[in-house]
This record gives structure tokens, sequence and C-alpha cells, in this order.
């Protein structure tokens, strides 16, 4: 298989003008897709730029409701609590652009009747084999993706598509999350990054040199396309 193409950074003045950079392509690759005949699979990320992305999203653009939805990780918590990422994205844009419940693939929640590593190879075996059209992910001042933390043995799972994570250094410390197998299975990677206190993160990542175990974002690339939407804080140390 050819190398993915190197990962591209687009740089936008600030937090607002990232969102709306953010939703506008998100848009266009929808409809585009949509224009293919097929119904795009999109993958959700939480996380502040995420949310204000989401929040931006235009109901005119694309089709949003012939989209299906999945998670790139969860927060272990009850269904419909407020650190949920699929709360968030309920709230943000989710429910606003009246998306079928149907479309939405939420990652377990507590209460489930299952253990979280049941949950977890539960949702991974419900990932659809054709790879994903996008993959959103936010990025953590330390580097972490999904849930996926500097120095947690998750980091370089292969077999398992989703996993379990306790001891989350991020609170709530339980939570699901993709591996790299499922999370690279996509063809376009968008990283959504914003802010000063992400830009350390984003040098470690784009850097010729580090270790996947220092920086988890590393690990992440699409087939065909790895964009790091940044502003110029999260931009500042490249
Ligand atoms: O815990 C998480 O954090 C990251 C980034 O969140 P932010 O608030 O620092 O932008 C997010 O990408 C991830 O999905 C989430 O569970």
């Amino acid at each position: 298989m050819p190398d993915a193409p190197a990962a591209r950074t687009l740089v936008h003045t600030g937090a607002d003008a990232l969102a709306a950079a953010v939703a506008a392509a998100l848009a266009e690759r929808v409809a585009a897709v949509q224009a293919e005949g097929r119904t795009p699979h999109v993958v959700l990320t939480g996380g502040t730029i995420a949310i204000a992305i989401y929040e931006r999203l235009d109901a005119e653009a694309a089709d949003w409701s012939d989209v299906v939805y999945w998670f790139g990780d969860e927060r272990f918590v009850p269904e419909g609590h407020e650190d949920r990422n699929d709360r968030q994205a309920r709230d943000s844009f989710l429910d606003r652009l009246s998306v079928p419940a149907s479309q939405v693939h939420s990652m377990p929640a507590h209460g489930c009747s299952t253990s979280m590593a049941e949950a977890a190879d539960g949702y991974g075996a419900s990932l659809p084999d054709e790879p994903f059209d996008v993959v959103l992910l936010g990025v953590g001042p330390d580097g972490h993706v999904a849930s996926l933390f500097p120095g947690f043995a998750q980091v370089h799972e292969q077999e398992r598509r989703c996993v379990e994570v306790f001891d989350s250094p991020k609170p709530p410390p339980e939570r699901t999350s993709l591996t790299f197998p499922a999370l690279n299975h996509t063809r376009a990677t968008w990283f959504l990054v914003s802010g000063d206190g992400k830009a350390d993160a984003v040098a470690r990542a784009l850097a010729a040199d580090g270790s996947l175990e220092e920086t988890p974002a590393r690990g992440a690339h699409g087939r065909d396309e790895t964009l790091w939407f940044l502003d110029e804080d999260a931009a500042g140390r490249l």
C-alpha cells in the first residue's frame, strides 16, 4: 500500500475563524461524498473547539441527516450526562439539524448491561468495514487524541478496535476509545486545535522525530489526507 500523504497544516487567525473554516470544509466534504452516491461516515470528537465547529454547521450546506456518525471516544458516565461527547454533539448540532437517532452510533454509557471491556468490544465490532470518510480529532495539551493518553498501553493496541480506559489523567477517569487501527481506517483525518495551551503538543506531533508514547497524536493519519486545522496560537511553536 502506498504511504499516506504528508500531513498539511491550515492556520486560521483565531478560534472563531478556525471553527467557521472547519464547519464549511466538513459541509463541503459531506456534500461531495453524497454527490458520489454514498452516505458519508464521520467520526466525531469531543472538546471545546469541536463544539464551536458543530454549532456552526449550516443546515443548508449539506444533508446532515444522510450521514452516519460515530465517536472516536466517549466518557463512561451515564447516558445524557453533560460530560458525554454524544450529549455535546446532540446539543450542538444533531438535534438542531434533526439527525435521526438511527444515524448516530454512540458508545455505550455507564449503566449499560456489560463490562467496559465488553462494551468497548461491542462498539468495535459494530464499526463499518469500509473506511470512514472523515475522522475528527481534538488534541489535548498532553498530546492525547480520542482517549489515547501519553504513556498508556492503549496507544499501542493493534488488535482491538475499541478499548476501555481507566484512570484517564483528564476527568472523567473511565472512558472508551477507538484505537489507532480503527481511527486510521479512514480516508481523511482532521485535527482540530485551538489555543496556546496546545502549541507544544502540536509542535511535538508534527516534529520529524518523537514518540507515540509521549505524543499519541503522532499516531493518527488518514489514507488520503491528514489535515491539521489550527489557529495562530496553536500553531505558535511550529
Ligand atoms: O477528553 C477529551 O479531550 C479532547 C480535547 O478536548 P479539549 O476540551 O481540550 O478541546 C477531545 O478531543 C476528546 O474527544 C475528549 O474526550
